[in-house]
């Protein structure tokens, strides 16, 4: 079986893209991939090491200021469908799927023209512009919130499907995980971090937590401040005893994730879908700070969509204050009953057989 897979741009659309990838190798060993990115996008680089062919077609899309840019894309575009057209011709695949991103409009377009089965996933709550239009041509429109059923075509053939997060998400421990980490059982442990790169106005806010919990036995907190902002931190924050030995450590980043949502009790955090999908997966409670200046504030869409079942708290990034933080997180801890029903309420959300499921649609589609 031959399977084209295109989307990306950024990590949020790529790793998925990578997900289904593997699964479909673990389901048919002898299934070959093709993945079709850009060469400016991250998969140019990411998509090699994850041992995928790669081939490369032009995308790009609209600014949303006017622009001389603007008047070049339908050339570009039509460019990139013919250059996709011919490697889909040449590898002829059973089936082409998108995991969203410019590259994926023609790649799945050119698909759908050629008759090849086509199926895209949208992480979102809020769809990306070009989901929403390939929404029109696809086979079948997986996505990771109910939320984002109405900016789809009454047409489209969506399901319901969750985000694939990595299988470690899952598989580690609750207790081995409390252990390695030192915290004994009575202890409640905080992580909160902004993303892979890190945010600022969460690095802001966490010292005023830190200063008030730091000679709190009962709890701990791990921070992880991004690598840009690891040295502004910790010069910050000085007065805060950040040794590994106390209650509040500080990261640039965290290369064990898996471990830390298995221990934590409380994840306070910005919006990503993938982010939420690993809270949901493990139940985790969260207090949500979306970043404001996602595209078309998807994120914020993302955390009402959680907030709307009771699985999180949300504080708006331009109502973040250290204060602020602090109270929310001081009410939750004293309240154990809201934080037992926030739990149970994220792992109603949670989709752990996502991958399963889409790999399901695909076959299908077939
Ligand atoms: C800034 C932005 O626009 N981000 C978007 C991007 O998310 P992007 O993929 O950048 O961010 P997410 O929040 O979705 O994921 C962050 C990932 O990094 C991991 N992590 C983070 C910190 C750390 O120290 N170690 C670590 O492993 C987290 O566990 C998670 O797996 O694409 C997603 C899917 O379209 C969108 O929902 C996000 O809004």
């Amino acid at each position: 079986m031959r399977v084209v897979i295109t989307g990306g741009g950024t990590g949020g659309h790529i790793y998925p893209a990578l997900a289904v990838a593997r699964g479909i190798k673990d389901r048919h060993r002898q299934a070959e991939l093709l993945y079709i990115g850009t060469e400016s996008g991250l998969e140019s680089d990411l998509v090699p090491k994850a041992c995928i062919s790669f081939s490369a077609i032009t995308a790009v899309g609209l600014k949303r200021k006017m622009s001389l840019h603007n008047l070049t894309v339908p050339w570009k575009v039509t460019g990139g469908m013919l250059r996709a057209a011919k490697l889909l011709r040449d590898f002829s695949p059973r089936v082409v799927v998108g995991t969203g991103g410019y590259v994926c409009g023609p790649v799945v377009l050119a698909a759908a023209l050629l008759k090849i089965p086509t199926l895209i996933h949208e992480q979102n709550a809020f769809p990306g512009i070009t989901n929403r239009i390939l929404s029109r041509f696809a086979d079948r429109v997986a996505v990771t919130f109910s939320e984002s059923f109405k900016y789809f075509p009454k047409r489209a053939k969506l399901k319901l499907t969750g985000l694939p997060v990595r299988t470690e998400i899952l598989a580690v421990d609750r207790e081995k995980a409390r252990a390695s980490l030192k915290l004994s059982p009575e202890i409640k442990f905080l992580l909160s971090f902004g993303g892979s790169q890190g945010a600022r106005s969460i690095n802001q806010a966490v010292p005023v937590l830190m200063s008030n919990f730091s000679n709190d036995p009962g709890v701990h907190i791990l921070h992880i401040t991004g690598p840009r902002g690891y040295d502004e931190f910790i010069e910050a924050n000085k007065s805060i005893c950040m040794d590994n030995h106390g209650n509040i450590t500080a990261v640039p980043y965290l290369y064990n994730m898996p471990e830390a949502l298995a221990a934590a009790d409380l994840v306070i955090c910005r919006a990503g879908a993938a982010t939420l999908a690993e809270l949901t997966a493990r139940g985790l409670p969260g207090i949500l700070i979306p970043y404001p200046y996602a595209s078309e504030n998807h994120q914020e869409h993302n955390a009402r969509a959680l907030v709307k079942r009771d699985a999180a708290e949300m504080i708006l990034d331009r109502e973040l204050s250290g204060e602020a933080l602090y109270e929310k997180v001081k009410e939750l801890l004293a309240n154990p009953s809201r934080l037992n029903k926030m739990s149970e309420a994220s792992k109603k959300q949670g989709h752990p057989t996502a991958l399963e499921e889409i790999l399901d649609c695909i076959e299908e589609i077939i």
